[in-house]
């Protein structure tokens, strides 16, 4: 009986107690007021936040030296993309803007009291210059000029007028341009997201374009996932999930520099057909059209993707600004790539809008979007009877 008051057995209860006291001391410190919570299941393919919110615009970035916490309040708060209606209204100034020869020297031309043969030609190099190609420029100017005859136009703007709906009908206003981005049903009656796959050069702005019609479609209510399978610069996957977390879209990308770029885009696929999204779209590396291994890698994307689910677009994204040479890079893209729709980038930087209608005839697929400016929202379904008017200057 005496042993339980022995200085051993003492010893050993006030070490007990203290380790008890100690270890609650330790856990609440830990875990200050916090209710216990599971660890939650990781995903598939991590999802990664941003370093902060950068020059893509928007928001301030976070100060050197703020705390993580403050970085996801920042991200927390989410841009609301500008209304996809009327946009194009919004941005055909720019094209005027640019000093587009075709607008200002065309109207110049056309309102001469009567034109000459000098006339005819000078309005035939404008166009030529304006990158429209010579096959439709001669084709242009001729009619024009047939017409103006025939039917005795004598006023500058009853001519005006003609030509402005001679470069309409140029431009194709019966092409189809909506994107599809119906989802897929499977033949046992699963369904599939719209699968949007954008190429192109390097530069051309596809990372951009992939940003703006995210926000795009988070402006119609699409639920979107994104796919960074541009996975030659780290970069690039960044940029893409900076776009995405500014309208609360997620990204699936590749924790490893020079992954298996089809592996990631399949991973967004499957991801996007699991968590029933929308449209899931996939950005890939920049690549030139005369490096055979890159062009294969782009075919091998398709294909991978396509086991999971059919692509429903492939976006070219092609750089206005390099006019004609554009064309043989796109060509190669549309053999290889299955392309099914052009996205033009860089419109108001260019006075050589004409390529429009190079594009369209050249590649036979219609421009479906166009990019004007770096704006977040500067990206527009394209309108022909806007683009013309934006390119004649008229309001
Ligand atoms: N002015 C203007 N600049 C644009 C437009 N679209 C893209 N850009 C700019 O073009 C540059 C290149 O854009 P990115 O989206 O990085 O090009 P990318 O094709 O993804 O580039 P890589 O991944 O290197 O092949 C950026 O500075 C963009 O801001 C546009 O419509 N107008």
């Amino acid at each position: 009986m005496n042993d339980l008051f022995s200085p051993a057995v003492i010893v050993a209860a006030v070490l007990v107690v203290v380790a008890i006291v100690a270890s609650i001391v330790l856990i609440s410190r830990k875990r200050p007021g916090k209710p216990f919570e599971p660890p939650s299941e990781p995903s598939e393919t991590p999802v990664h936040e941003p370093a902060g919110i950068d020059q893509f615009g928007g928001q301030a970035e976070a100060p050197a030296g703020s705390s993580a916490e403050d970085e996801s309040s920042a991200v927390a708060v989410l841009e609301r993309p500008e209304p996809v209606l009327g946009r194009f209204g919004r941005l055909k100034a720019r094209l005027a803007r640019s000093g587009s020869p075709l607008g200002v020297k065309l109207l110049a031309v056309l309102s001469r009291d009567s034109l000459s043969e000098d006339d005819w030609d000078e309005l035939e190099e404008t166009l030529l210059l304006a990158d429209i190609g010579a096959g439709p420029a001669i084709e242009l100017v001729e009619d024009l000029r047939n017409e103006v005859r025939v039917r005795a136009l004598a006023e500058p703007a009853q001519v005006r007028a003609l030509l402005r709906s001679k470069l309409v009908d140029l431009v194709d206003p019966t092409l189809e341009r909506t994107l599809n981005l119906s989802k897929h049903i499977t033949e046992d009656g699963a369904e599939k997201p719209a699968v949007v796959l954008v190429v192109g050069v390097n530069g051309a702005g596809k990372t951009t374009t992939v940003g703006k019609l995210t926000r795009v479609l988070v402006a119609e209510e699409k639920k979107v996932l994104l796919g960074a399978a541009d996975t030659f610069r780290a970069a690039a996957a960044d940029q893409l999930t900076t776009w995405g977390n500014r309208v609360g879209v997620e990204t699936v990308r590749s924790d490893r520099d020079g992954a298996d770029p089809a592996s990631v885009a399949f991973d967004a696929v499957k991801r996007g057909s699991a968590e029933g999204v929308d449209v899931v779209l996939v950005d890939t590396a920049g690549r030139l059209q005369n490096k055979t291994g890159l062009m294969d890698e782009l075919g091998k994307v398709s294909r991978v993707i396509e086991k999971e689910a059919p692509l429903s677009e492939v976006l070219l994204v092609l750089d206005a600004t390099t006019g004609q040479n554009g064309l043989a890079q796109a060509r190669v893209f549309t053999e290889v790539a299955g392309v099914t729709g052009i996205v033009l980038t860089k419109l108001d930087g260019t006075a050589k809008g004409g390529i429009v209608v190079a594009v369209q005839r050249e590649l036979g697929l219609p421009v479906k979007l166009v990019g004007l400016g770096e704006g977040s929202d500067d990206l527009a379904p394209f309108d022909p009877e806007q683009f013309v008017d934006g390119l004649l200057g008229e309001a």
